[in-house]
Parts: C-alpha cells; structure tokens; sequence
C-alpha cells in the first residue's frame, strides 16, 4: 500500500502538492490524470523519496519512505517520462537485468525475469540490442521491462507511453492490469484516458497540486470535463 498522508511540497516558494491524501492499495489499478503542470510528476516522485513532503508523509507498506528508503525504493517500481535516465547499459538484456542483479539473484531467475519483461513489453528477442540505436518507444519499453524485472510490491509510471504504437501500449497495459490483478498496486500518470478506463479501478485526477476528482472509471468521467485530460467518446 501507498499512502500519502496530507502532503504538501513546493518548488522554492512555489506550491505544487497542496494537502493531498491518498492510499493506493495492493492490487489496486489507479490512473493519475490531470493538465499540464497539475503535479502529478511531483506527486509519484514521492513515492520513493526523489522528492520529500515539506508537510506531511508517505508510506510504503505502513513504513514511512523517509524511515527506510532501500524498503521504499526495493517495493515500488518507478519508469519516469524520459526512459533516457533510466539505462545504465549499453544493451537491453544487460539494462533489464541490472536490477535483479543487485538484488542478488541466481542467474537462472534473472535470465527469467529478463525473457519475461521483454516478453510483456513485446521486445522478445531484443536483449542483445544496442540501447542508443533504438527508437524512442522501444526505449519506453525497455525502461518498463526493466521495472517489471524487478517484481516490485508496487508499480508507479510517469506517462510510460511517449513514442509507443498502439499494440505496444495495449500489451503493456493488459500487462499492468494483469500484474494488478496478481496483487501489485499500479499508479499511472497518464493525459489520455481513453482505452485505459476500462482497465483502472480508479481514476484520481489533479488539478493545481490538489485531487480534484477520485473515483471509480465510470463515477470519474463526468468530473474530468474540464480538466485537460483526454476521455473516451460516449
Ligand atoms: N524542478 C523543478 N523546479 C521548479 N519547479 C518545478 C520543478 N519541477 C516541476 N516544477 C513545477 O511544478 C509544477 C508541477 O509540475 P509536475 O511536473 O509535477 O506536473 P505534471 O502534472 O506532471 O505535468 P506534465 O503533465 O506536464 O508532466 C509545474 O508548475 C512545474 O513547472
């Protein structure tokens, strides 16, 4: 579980979280949604002590994530927007394997868990790849399937889709709805709302660092008009 318990955080003198609360529960798949600049970037770094509330606090598990920061950074999964400063290889596999490594694992599960996040994010095949010779929605996968490899509690995506063709953002979101069906908590930044409703359990929308809107797919829609974000037509 995820929680933010009354956060606020500003930019130098600049407000952008504004008492924000909010639980993200084990198998939970919630959408973050919100204009340009409403703080939803801001909102997920916290989720692994990037940034830290000036106000209030979050926790991971119950603990809170400035208490233990390896627990928070271990359980939850985060693939940022700019999947460029993630990598830390030269080559796919070696990249997607990196975490599993430093947790230690034997080869054998780690050549495992590679196959399989390549697999989800339709780059079988792929693991000998040059990093830098791949388009930029290749890299958006390769950055998921580097968080996937690591089996986190908890899995937080700052719009993952920049640069992905529509199989590819499908297999990664029935992959993110399976993975939250099996228990992992899923919160996804995300502007287009449109083939993702059907799959979230919840829609939390900001608007100017606060939650304006947090509901269910079908409550949500009508309160999202207005606030930038791209719906299904009815
Ligand atoms: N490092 C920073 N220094 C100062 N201000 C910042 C910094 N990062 C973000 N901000 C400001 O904080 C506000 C919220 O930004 P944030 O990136 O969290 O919004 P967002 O909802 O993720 O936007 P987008 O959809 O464009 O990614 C914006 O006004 C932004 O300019």
């Amino acid at each position: 579980m995820i929680e933010f318990r009354s956060v606020s955080y500003a930019f130098e003198d600049v407000s952008v979280l504004e008492d924000v609360s909010l639980t993200i529960e084990d198998g939970e798949f919630g959408l973050l949604a919100g204009a340009n600049g409403s703080g939803k970037t801001t909102l997920l770094r916290h989720c692994n002590g990037l940034l830290t509330p000036d106000d209030g606090e979050v926790l991971v598990d119950g603990t809170p994530v400035s208490d233990d920061l390896i627990a928070a950074r271990s359980s939850v999964g985060m693939v940022f927007q700019h999947p460029r400063d993630q990598f830390v290889s030269a080559t796919v596999g070696a990249d997607v394997a990196f975490g599993p490594e430093n947790l230690g694992l034997e080869r054998a599960e780690i050549d495992r868990r590679v196959d399989a996040a390549l697999e989800a994010v339709n780059m079988a095949g792929r693991a000998d790849d040059r990093i830098d010779a791949l388009s930029g929605g290749e890299q958006s996968r390769v950055a998921i399937a580097g968080a996937l490899a690591m089996d986190p509690s908890h899995l937080v995506l700052d719009e993952p889709f920049t640069g992905l063709d529509e199989p590819a953002r499908r297999s990664v979101l029935e992959r993110l709805a399976a993975l939250s069906a099996d228990g992992t908590g899923v919160l996804l930044a995300t502007h287009d709302l449109r083939d993702v409703l059907g799959l979230a359990d919840r829609v939390i929308a900001m608007q100017d660092g606060r939650v304006a809107v947090d509901g269910s797919p079908d409550d949500a829609l009508e309160d999202l008009a207005g606030l930038e974000v791209r719906v299904p037509d009815r």
